[in-house]
């Protein structure tokens, strides 16, 4: 047994393993190893195995370790019941959740299965295994297949989540391409290339560990809608071509040979040929399989090809950010603040690093590559060194490299515990996404303004069961706030459950007590998962208020504006997070109001978009998509229109109420349009049209009113003033003595 090893398992903060089948005789050592060994209270976590290790994880006894692997399977070994039953109730949790993955993919891009039906799935798995003591857990999820993190957020609720995920990836890791592709039929691979074709901005294919050849061929369908570019990284690929050898005492007792699926269905060319040019790599750890071929090119023959190799070790080597791959890494937590100081040889950037894809290499490149390869590898002239036994010692980066066809995450966890520097071929992108976890688990809301629309939102979102605090500039504000909500809530109840009093009663508490109130938004700006501002239609005050909550919120809280008017891409550019920045459009009276637009900046991720779609429906509305434009898709139709009916008034065209009953009566609207303007607040609409004037002076749909600024002037805002275009004091009254 390797002292080292076993000195240096006892130090680790964190364990790594990589995924790779076949290696189980190291799984065997490594688990000896952790055996013999404290285990560290803070390890925090593991990236272990794949199902074809779950025999051999015996090392999971750890008590405080979350694993994770790249398949998105996940063990708790504190978790499970009895030892004996261990590896059975394991192994079929893994390969549930294997299929899970792939069902994941058709859940999130197919037409034909729905996100019902994925929260259902998951809710089946957190109550099957019963997790949620996972909750504080730290999760590193090495998996890039897309859908895997929002399954785990669902499904776990870790506390933080984090993915290596190369920005606008796709990528298909080898077990859920050897699955998929097994239960590929002719459905799965239309819906596959159909989610191709939805994503503009995908920018690679990682194929690493891809290595059977009908995948290649299956595949190779897919990757042609892809638009840009393709990962690949050659060693990973040919690491999965490997067969570890038996193992004794930590070191192999034959040389490596080509995976037995390669050589069954390759023949032996191609695949020892590029373990020639691994073993290359090894010798000389400076060199990357593309060095090893393009030293090896002949120039007249091969020139195209040449310069294809070249292009990809440029990429690979030299100027990683081309496709994504990065100099640094941009992680979320303070924790990771403090390993990087400690252990310091990354740089720690908040915003993921820019990427610039302009380059095309289709798939049929990355074959042709392959060919070449195979081709420059077995022609005889070539003097490759012999393949030697390898040592299983954590000392040297081999056995990473070895245990593994995924090297930079075994890389990226070789420098969190033991700090040296990483062979510059490994490439890892740190993305955060701590707010993939919270997609499906907003359960807490932060509504800033309790006006007319602030006090809907904060009732609807209490209603449905999520936690609330809402803030405004004075108790007494926040006080009729919450009495408005508790006489809407009654009336929602009283519709809801009728003459069943004790269920009425029970349904308005319920939902009171899920309210908070504060003057400081702040403080709980800090555990929101999602923050409403429904303040004064101003963009400096909104702008205002959302530097100081960027500051303060968490790093996963996605942020929303429910203006009516104003761009949400100007309110934004006020934060430093685009990506989880959206609008949330509601509408007056927000309890009744079906609708709700939902409002994409250009900077705004698929999971902050499909979390506020989700959060939409979660609150009984019906969203909407709609792009950043003035007045979104409803305000761009009803402002003129509403401005229109107020100059009818202003020139004597018509009457208030006549004007009203028209628009009721002769075109089935609910309200006329100056009942509607008193409704919404006559501030509220000289704010919106006096900033749409200012964007666009020559636009007569948008001249300001004389007769609006006149009412607004004297303090006649419409109903919640007493009076506007209507008096409403009379009827006002009367509710409150009747109690409506
Ligand atoms: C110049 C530019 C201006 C643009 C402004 C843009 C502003 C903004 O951005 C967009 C908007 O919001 S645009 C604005 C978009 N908004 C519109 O366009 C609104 C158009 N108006 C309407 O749709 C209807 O008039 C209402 C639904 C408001 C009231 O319905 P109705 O039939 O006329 O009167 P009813 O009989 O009294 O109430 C019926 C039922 O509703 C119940 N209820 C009422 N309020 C409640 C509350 N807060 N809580 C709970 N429940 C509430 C009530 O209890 C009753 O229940 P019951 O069980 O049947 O007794
Ligand atoms: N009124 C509508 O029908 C309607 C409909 C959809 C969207 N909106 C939009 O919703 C927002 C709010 O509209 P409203 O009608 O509820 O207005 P409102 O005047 O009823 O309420 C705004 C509230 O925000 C509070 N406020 C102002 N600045 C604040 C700050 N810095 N911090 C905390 N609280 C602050 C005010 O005290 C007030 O209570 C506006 O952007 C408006 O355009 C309004």
């Amino acid at each position: 047994m390797n002292k080292n090893a076993v000195r240096r398992v006892g130090k680790a903060n964190y364990l790594a393993r990589s995924n790779h089948s076949g290696i189980d005789d190291n799984n065997a050592t490594f688990s000896a190893l952790t055996m013999q060994q404290k285990v560290p209270t803070d390890l925090l976590a593991l990236e272990p195995s794949t199902s074809q290790q779950a025999e051999s994880m015996d090392y999971l006894d750890l008590p405080s370790a979350v694993v994770v692997d790249g398949n998105g399977v996940v063990t708790a070994p504190h978790l499970q019941p009895e030892k004996d039953e261990r590896h059975a109730t394991r192994k079929s949790t893994i390969f549930a959740m294997l299929s899970l993955e792939i069902l994941m993919i058709l859940l999130q891009h197919a037409d034909f299965l729905t996100q019902q039906k994925l929260r259902k799935v998951c809710k089946y798995w957190r109550a099957v295994l019963n997790l949620s003591d996972l909750q504080e857990s730290v999760w590193l999820d090495s998996q890039s297949l897309i859908g895997t993190h929002d399954f785990v957020a669902e499904v776990y609720r870790p506390r933080q989540l984090w993915s290596f995920t190369l920005p606008r990836t796709l990528s298909i890791t080898y077990n859920g391409l050897f699955y998929q592709r097994k239960e590929m039929d002719g459905e799965a691979s239309r819906v596959l290339r159909k989610f191709a074709d939805r994503c503009p901005n995908l920018v690679t294919l990682d194929l690493r560990g891809l290595y059977l050849k009908e995948c290649i061929d299956d595949w190779n369908v897919f990757f042609r809608g892809v638009p840009y570019s393709l990962t690949v990284s050659a060693s990973q690929i040919v690491f999965g071509m490997l067969d570890v050898p038996e193992m004794r005492n930590g070191v192999a007792q034959e040389p490596m040979k080509p995976h037995r699926r390669c050589r069954r269905r390759t023949g032996s060319g191609p695949t020892v040929d590029l373990l020639h040019a691994v073993r290359q790599v090894e010798l000389n750890p400076a060199n990357s399989v593309f060095d090893a071929l393009r030293n090896s090119v002949e120039a007249s023959r091969l020139d195209a090809v040449r310069e294809w190799v070249e292009d990809c070790a440029t990429v690979l080597m030299k100027d990683q950010r081309w496709l994504g791959f990065v100099r640094a890494e941009s992680l979320p937590s303070p924790a990771i603040h403090r390993i990087s100081s400690e252990w310091g040889d990354f740089e720690v950037v908040t915003e993921p690093a820019e990427v610039s894809p302009q380059k095309v290499v289709n798939g049929q490149d990355y074959f042709t590559l392959l060919k070449f390869a195979a081709y420059i590898l077995t022609r005889g002239d070539i003097a490759l060194p012999r393949p030697t036994p390898f040592k299983f010692d954590f000392e040297t980066d081999r056995f990473y490299r070895l245990m593994g066809g995924v090297s930079f995450h075994a890389d990226f966890f070789r420098r969190l515990h033991r700090g040296k520097k990483v062979i510059k071929m490994a490439s890892v992108f740190l993305q955060p996404v701590r707010h993939y976890s919270k997609k499906a688990a907003i359960n807490h809301v932060l509504v800033i303004g309790g006006g007319l629309m602030g006090s809907g939102i904060a009732q609807i979102t209490a209603a449905a069961g999520m936690k609330v605090t809402l803030v405004d500039q004075s108790q007494d504000v926040l006080k009729k706030a919450v009495s408005g909500i508790e006489s809407s809530l009654g009336k929602v109840a009283r519709k809801q459950f009728g003459e069943d009093k004790e269920k009425a009663d029970k349904f308005v508490k319920t939902a009171v007590e899920l309210i908070q109130t504060t003057t400081d938004a702040q403080q709980p700006a800090q555990f929101a998962d999602l923050i409403i501002e429904a303040i004064v239609e101003n963009l400096d005050t909104k702008k205002t208020l959302f530097t100081s909550l960027d500051k303060a919120a968490s790093n996963h809280t996605i942020f929303t504006s429910n203006t009516s008017s104003l761009s949400i891409t100007d309110i934004a550019a006020a934060t430093k997070r685009q990506d989880r920045f959206g609008g949330l459009h509601f509408f007056s009276p927000v309890p009744m109001m079906k609708l709700v637009e939902v409002v994409r900046i250009e900077g705004t991720s698929d999971a902050t978009f499909d979390a506020l779609f989700d959060f939409a429906k979660k609150v009984g509305k019906v969203p909407v998509a709609c792009k950043d434009t003035p007045g979104f898709i409803v305000n761009r139709l009803l402002v003129p229109y509403i401005m229109e009916a107020v100059r009818m008034l202003e020139r004597g065209d018509a009457s208030a109420e006549d004007i009203d009953t028209a628009m009721k009566l002769g075109a089935g609207y609910p309200m006329g349009p100056l009942e509607l303007a008193d409704f919404v607040g006559l501030d509220v609409c000289k704010m919106i049209i006096d900033g749409w004037h200012k964007n666009d002076k020559a636009q007569p749909l948008f001249f300001p009113s004389p007769m609006l600024n006149k009412l607004v002037g004297e303090g006649k805002l419409g109903r919640k003033s007493g009076s506007g275009f209507y008096d409403y004091k009379a009827q006002q009254a009367k509710q409150a003595k009747s109690g409506r």
